[in-house]
């Protein structure tokens, strides 16, 4: 935790939550603009907001003391109206089991903190898609999948009540434990906006003074720069000052100051009054104004709504609901924009050890994490892969869309969380994942072809500062080298594993929860620079900021709009980033050379793509337009496959010449014409061998995959002077014998590697000095 934060008034647990806000949402219409609170930081980003939309700077100081009275939200309970008829969804990101470090991982404590709404942020999108629908109206014997009925029914809505009739009820329920809280909570606000305001009109600046930011001493005689504990309040007076002047630099800037010498002042003193390095400060206070930067780096001190996310899968939202608020807990939904979320006010219970908890009946999760899911808007029936999973939030809610049909590949390199994810995946019912624990840059070569890829890729966190303080110190110039690196090779691999002739889909959803350019923008760049055959489309999110075209002198596409960010500070959801790209045709052979440089005026990209080692992941394709990425030499494809089936059969216990010369005789007699029909896919017992199987599912292609590995690397090992028998004959035991089969090259990249190596007649060379080695 940094200085600034650990000394902070009212830092530490998540505070209690304030429940006028919750009032005030049931009052006012959802989008209406979240009042100004007594608290001092509140009252900093309303004032941020406040200023963001009438477009003019502040004449007052934006600080707690300057803040203008907050207008106190009524508590009573009989004030409170009905709800809003539509239904609003909650739903949060990361399970319990998901770890401390994982910044989908909600915090335990509780803040209704909201002060624009996640309420208030449009409707949700189409990928909620039907399942949701369900899950507000559910009827009996309705699509929940595992049998919690005892669970379902407590009769608190009947069969036949109408939405709002529901919806109403809900809030009856909550509203009575609201209620008394607010009363309280309403005391202490108007004591401590009393106190704020008595303390502001003694501090502030007379108005059109010009604040004497640089000023060497307090009036105490202090040294400003050496200001300590007890100095927070002058260092943020002067923040607050600093911030006027930037928003108004000709009137209130003092002579012969430039501006460059208030931003220096302003980055020294966030990094003293909230605790961040000067490198990631001057990082994240490049990406906005300076007000807003302000509200950024104070939103970052507390903690985001807890919220939890519906599984539709095991039951419906309003019926989780129901049972949850029969236990103690206060929930509200979320907004308009997701309906499987509740936001949780207070829980007399864990919400991690919860029957339904344990049942299954929903995750943690933060809200920002349902984003990317909803960007993906999985289909029913589809092959999914999701590149970087663990722990599994947004691997069972794609399930949950999906109602546990077609096939997710769940896939993390890091083994001890994908044990997370199996955890995870078992709880919430879900049946359609396959789970791997391969580095996601070997995709496709694992396999590839799917309909959608999310990658959700791993990143430096500064989305999530509010969850994991340690962020604002330990990021150094390294980790933004190394991160956006790896980012960008896995972005390829996302890419290339999509099937861009998918009927149904052909979509790659890139999302961090970190708000650097390094890790968002110029990632997205650079994919749509390596490869052409992607471009971005709209996300279908309903919120959100656009993503840069241009900052700082750099410029991207102009197509990057379409990406999506979110902050603290503006949403009330955990910093984040979601991009969306579809795929239009088959990566070309030169991707390497591919360039979008026009659209990036610092050429910031093509020096990177010159470092970057070219990695050729492009798909292994089975289907008929191989041609279109250079062709097959079936009598080349013949020897490996010989080999790996050789390899397979040997590995079974079987006579692998006996069963080979069957089937070659067999082939024999098909090309001589004398079994009808050519056969191109053949079967060894019950094993698909022709390489034309794979494309028949998932499984079969990974079978295929690693027989097609042992023979290439077989291949490489036997070297050129593979007539030399005992060399091959031990290089073929060697590779028989691996067998993981670290994979290595698909037949269509060695084939190109060989060919480039001196020439297609060479191998068959090799081949039949193994042949003959084995004899
Ligand atoms: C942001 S987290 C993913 C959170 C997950 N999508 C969820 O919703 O629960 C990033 C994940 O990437 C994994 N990871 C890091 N490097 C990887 C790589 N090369 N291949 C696959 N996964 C990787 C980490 O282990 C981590 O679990």
């Amino acid at each position: 935790m940094g200085q600034g934060r650990r000394m902070k008034r009212g830092q530490g647990p998540p505070g209690p939550l304030d429940e006028s806000l919750v009032t005030r949402k049931r009052k006012d219409a959802p989008a209406a603009p979240v009042e100004a609170r007594g608290k001092r930081r509140r009252a900093d980003v309303k004032a941020y907001n406040e200023a963001a939309v009438k477009k003019e700077a502040p004449k007052q100081r934006v600080s707690k003391k300057n803040a203008p009275p907050a207008p106190k939200a009524k508590a009573s309970k009989k004030a409170a109206p009905p709800p809003p008829v539509d239904d609003e969804v909650l739903h949060g990101d990361s399970d319990m089991e998901e770890g401390a470090d994982d910044p989908d991982v909600m915090e335990n404590g509780l803040d209704g903190a909201n002060w624009t709404g996640l309420d208030a942020l449009g409707s949700a999108s189409d990928s909620d898609g039907p399942d949701l629908e369900d899950d507000e109206f559910p009827e009996s014997g309705s699509d929940v999948v595992d049998s919690d009925d005892e669970v379902r029914k407590t009769g608190m809505w009947s069969e036949d009540e109408d939405e709002s009739d529901v919806e109403e009820k809900l809030t009856a329920a909550n509203i009575e434990g609201l209620s008394r809280k607010l009363d309280m909570q309403k005391a202490v606000e108007e004591a401590e906006a009393q106190a704020e305001l008595e303390e502001a009109a003694m501090q502030t600046n007379i108005a059109g003074e010009k604040p004497k930011v640089f000023e060497a001493e307090d009036e105490e005689g202090r040294q400003i720069s050496t200001l300590n504990v007890q100095d927070l309040q002058l260092l943020r007076t002067r923040l607050n000052d600093t911030i006027r002047v930037l928003d108004d630099f000709k009137t209130l800037g003092e002579e012969g100051r430039s501006r460059a010498e208030y931003r220096a002042q302003m980055l020294k003193d966030i990094c003293a009054y909230y605790g961040y390095s000067e490198f990631l400060a001057d990082k994240l206070l490049s990406l906005f104004p300076a007000r807003e930067a302000f509200a950024f780096f104070e939103a970052n001190e507390t903690p985001r709504p807890v919220v939890i996310r519906t599984n539709t899968l095991r039951t419906h939202r309003r019926e989780l609901a129901q049972t949850l608020i029969n236990r103690g807990v206060q929930l509200e939904p979320v907004g308009k924009w997701s309906k499987v979320g509740l936001q949780i006010f207070e829980s007399q219970v864990p919400l991690g050890a919860t029957p339904e908890y344990l049942a299954g009946h929903y995750i943690l999760q933060a809200a920002s994490s349902f984003l990317p899911v909803m960007a993906l808007a999985p289909q029913e029936h589809e092959r999914v892969l999701d590149m970087a999973a663990a722990p599994g939030g947004k691997t069972t809610h794609i399930a949950a869309l999906m109602k546990n049909t077609g096939c997710i590949f769940a896939n993390d390199s890091n083994k001890s969380r994908a044990k997370g994810l199996i955890g995870n995946i078992h709880r919430l019912g879900v049946r359609n994942t396959i789970i791997c624990n391969y580095s996601a840059l070997e995709f496709p070569k694992v396999i590839g072809g799917f309909d959608r890829v999310l990658l959700d890729a791993p990143c430096s966190g500064t989305g999530v500062i509010a969850k994991d303080a340690s962020v604002k110190t330990n990021k150094t110039h390294a980790d933004f080298l190394r991160l956006p690196h790896l980012q960008k090779q896995l972005i390829l691999s996302a890419i290339d594993s999509v099937d861009h002739a998918s009927k149904t889909g052909g979509y790659i959803v890139y999302s961090t929860c970190s708000v650097t350019l390094e890790e968002n923008e110029q990632v997205v760049q650079y994919a749509l620079n390596k490869r052409p055959n992607v471009q971005l489309v709209e996300t279908g999110l309903t919120f959100g900021k656009e993503g840069f075209t241009t900052i700082g002198g750099k410029t991207f596409h102009p197509s990057m709009k379409m990406t999506r960010r979110y902050y603290p500070h503006t949403y009330n959801v955990d910093g984040f980033f979601v991009a969306k790209f579809k795929k239009t045709g088959p990566t070309p052979l030169n991707a390497v050379g591919a360039d979008r440089s026009s659209a990036n005026g610092n050429g910031q990209v093509n020096a990177e793509a010159l470092v970057t080692e070219y990695v050729d992941k492009r798909p292994i394709h089975d289907s008929d337009d191989e041609d279109d990425f250079g062709g097959f030499d079936e009598e080349e494809d013949k020897i490996y496959i010989e080999r790996a089936q050789r390899a397979q059969l040997r590995r079974k216990g079987k006579d692998p010449k006996a069963i080979l010369n069957k089937n070659k005789l067999e082939e024999k007699k098909v090309k001589e014409g004398t079994n009808g029909v050519e056969k191109k896919d053949e079967k060894v017992g019950s094993e698909v061998v022709g390489a034309k199987a794979k494309k028949s599912n998932g499984e079969k292609k990974i079978k295929d995959s690693k027989a097609e590995t042992n023979g290439d690397e077989k291949t490489k090992r036997s070297g050129a002077e593979v007539s030399n028998e005992k060399k091959s004959k031990k290089a073929e035991v060697k590779a028989n014998g691996d067998k993981k089969g670290k994979q290595e090259d698909s037949p269509t990249q060695s084939a190109r590697k060989s060919a480039k190596a001196g020439g297609a007649e060479k191998k068959p060379r090799k081949a039949s000095g193994e042949r003959k080695a084995k004899a």
